[in-house]
């Protein structure tokens, strides 16, 4: 597939000069700015909110990725929307999301790209009658709630059977992996059936980050 598309994570970001740190990807050549918001509920640590989102809107004009990692996503949609996030995800699993196809409808006509997302134990069957809702599927490569961790290989067989799934349905979703992502993960999760990639470290830790992303975007072509 052509056209990867790639999505720094701000979790990485050093928070201190975050409006100086996004333009820097900005610059850098990102797609998307990705944005994770943690509850300490869903996942073990609290990261961003609404008012963070409002910062980072406006330090960039590239679309915000938002990702939720929270309890009932449902409760803040409009917080979100109002901060300006262009996309908006939510997780499958209904320890987070209670009602998953209600809270994607809504998304959508809030006015915003819907985006599901599968951690590594959640089946692909979970999503199945969601699918047609969505304009994203996020397959996590790691378990969520801290950046900076290594890349599960076992999601490989995943995304090439999401990918396959959406196809026998003529459905196009961007197909996107966050977790653990580098040059060479890149490469085999495009291999795989992924188009968007998300990656922290492999970026923000990067003395280089326009050649950090351009190395992912050309590892991933
Ligand atoms: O969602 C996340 C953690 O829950 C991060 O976006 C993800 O882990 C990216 O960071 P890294 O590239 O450092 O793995």
């Amino acid at each position: 597939m052509s056209g990867v598309l790639i999505a720094p994570s701000v979790l990485a970001a050093d928070l201190g000069h975050l409006a100086d740190e996004v333009r820097s990807i900005d610059r850098a050549g990102a797609d998307w700015i990705h944005v994770d918001v943690m509850d300490g509920r869903f996942v073990p640590e609290i990261s961003f909110g609404p008012g963070m989102v409002r910062a980072i809107r406006k330090a960039t004009e590239k679309p915000l990725n938002v990702h939720l990692m929270i309890v009932e996503p449902e409760r803040s949609l409009a917080a979100y929307v109002d901060a300006g996030a262009d996309h908006l995800l939510v997780q499958a699993e209904p320890g987070s999301t209670v009602h998953l196809h209600r809270v994607l409808s809504r998304i959508r006509e809030l006015g915003k790209r819907p985006g599901v997302v599968i951690d590594p134990a959640t089946p692909i069957a979970w999503i199945e009658h969601v699918l047609h809702l969505v304009d994203i599927v996020m397959v996590m490569t790691v378990n969520p709630g801290f950046g900076g961790q290594k890349f599960l290989p076992e999601m490989l067989p995943k995304i090439a059977a999401l990918r396959a799934l959406c196809a026998g349905r003529g459905l196009h979703p961007h197909i996107e992996v966050d977790g653990g992502q580098d040059v060479d993960t890149a490469r085999a999760v495009v291999a795989a059936g992924a188009d968007v990639i998300v990656a922290g470290t492999a970026i923000f830790g990067s003395a280089d980050r326009e050649q950090a992303i351009a190395d992912i975007r050309s590892a991933a072509a």
